[in-house]
């Protein structure tokens, strides 16, 4: 599947210079959002992330609000699982919502639009663990990390981009002069 292809032709993917969850600047930006608004391609990427894991007898998927829920939701619909999501807490962790049920060893999928350090997933997982799911694996549709991300299980993407990003201060976007955009 050419995901890049649908980022580009959804008018997902934005050049320019942005300001990333991570604090990180970088002069390329997936807006997801902008691709899974289309029911179409977010069935056909739910069904393609879904393939990678379908051998690994996931009961539920679980991702991020708010970019992982409409992803969750269309790669559980793929491998028959329940779609959970994770939502943020005021003290920036995150947590699910008290009346989504997780059987104790429910083995778990996390899923995530865009990975840049990972941290975000990571927090989606700690999540779903404290609740007693197992994680399986993890499944991006864009894993933009430069390969620096491990979970200890298997961590499949649907592409992998080497874009660059600096941390503000060795940012040469911010020396150009150029506005930071937070979308
Ligand atoms: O790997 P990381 O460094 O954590 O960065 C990637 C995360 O950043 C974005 O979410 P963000 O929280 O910005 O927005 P959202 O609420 O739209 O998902 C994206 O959806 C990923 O969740
Ligand atoms: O690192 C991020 O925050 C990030 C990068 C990206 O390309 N898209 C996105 O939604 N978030
Ligand atoms: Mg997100």
């Amino acid at each position: 599947m050419d995901v890049l292809g649908l980022y580009r032709k959804t008018g997902a993917l934005l050049e320019g210079h942005f300001l990333l969850r991570s604090g990180l600047h970088s002069p390329l930006f997936l807006q997801s959002a902008a691709l899974l608004q289309h029911p179409l391609y977010a069935e056909a990427v739910g069904e393609a992330l879904g393939r990678l894991f379908e051998e690994e007898g996931v009961d539920f998927v679980v991702g991020p609000a708010l970019g992982g829920v409409v992803l969750s939701f269309v790669v559980a619909r793929a491998l028959g699982a329940r779609a959970l999501f994770a939502e943020k807490t005021p003290s920036g962790e995150m947590t699910l919502r008290k009346g989504l049920t997780v059987n104790p060893g429910d083995r778990f999928l996390a899923v995530e639009d865009v990975v840049t350090t990972g941290e975000s997933v990571r927090k989606a997982i700690r999540a779903a663990e404290e609740r007693g799911g197992v994680l399986v694996g993890v499944g991006t549709i864009v894993d933009r990390s430069g390969g620096k991300v491990a979970f200890g299980v298997p961590f499949k993407a649907l592409a992998r981009l080497e874009v660059p990003q600096y941390p503000p201060e060795a940012c040469p976007l911010c020396r150009a002069g150029l506005p930071l955009e937070e979308v």
